[in-house]
């Protein structure tokens, strides 16, 4: 996204040097091209402000760190709308990519995971990096609970989610209750999850 932001400015400066070499245009037109280019630009900055403002930073102050593994965006998408259930019931929750969780603070309550399988039951893009470089050692003792997406056709079903709620629990994490593994993102199993969270750590319904 921080590339093609990039790629959109220099384009719109490269239309506007273009615009101002086009002299036969007359410099009234030229001047109004640019003016629609630079109402352009500020369009695009403000939707950009709007959604960094929706997506507050990671903060370490969080009840809970979601985490996720996605490789065609479902388990992201799952992962936001957690965040704002969440934020419904008061509670605060950042969210970050699984390749990213070293970086993030720990949160106050549990970690949460939405773990999505790829391949032969491989790791998905944003979560393929998962734990190198990430010191296993700080997670014990921290609550945790994964939501692993798959398909029931693959022999291999939600294996990566699997695979990571063993990790953590080998690496003295401590599981909410076991991980629930959920066929084409269906919706009653996420639910269930959800319901299953509330229960495990007494938010209110
Ligand atoms: C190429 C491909 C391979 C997949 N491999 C598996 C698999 O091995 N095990 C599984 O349970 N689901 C598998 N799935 C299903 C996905 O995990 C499921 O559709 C999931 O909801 C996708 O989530 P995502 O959009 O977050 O990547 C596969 C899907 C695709 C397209």
């Amino acid at each position: 996204m921080r590339h093609a932001g990039k790629l959109i400015l220099a384009l719109l400066a490269l239309t506007t040097a273009l615009v101002w070499q086009m002299e036969d245009l007359g410099s009234g037109r030229q001047w109004l091209a640019t003016l629609v280019l630079l109402a352009y630009a500020l369009l695009l900055w403000r939707a950009k402000v709007r959604r960094q403002r929706q997506q507050p930073a990671v903060s370490g102050e969080a009840d809970y760190l979601i985490a996720y593994a996605t490789e065609t965006g479902t388990a992201r998408q799952l992962a936001q709308q957690m965040r704002k259930r969440l934020g419904k019931q008061g509670c605060t929750a950042a969210l970050t990519e699984l390749n990213r969780l070293a970086d993030q603070s720990l949160p106050a309550k549990a970690l949460l995971l939405v773990a999505s399988t790829t391949g032969q039951g491989d790791a998905p893009r944003t979560g393929d990096r998962w734990p190198t470089n990430d010191d296993l050692k700080r997670y014990v003792d921290l609550p945790f609970a994964v939501l692993a997406l798959g398909d029931r056709s693959y022999p291999q079903f939600c294996a990566f989610g699997l695979s990571v709620a063993g990790q953590l629990q080998q690496a003295g994490a401590k599981p909410l209750f076991a991980p629930v593994q959920v066929s084409q993102a269906d919706p009653a199993m996420v639910n269930y999850w959800y319901q299953c969270l509330q229960k495990a750590a007494d938010i209110p319904v």
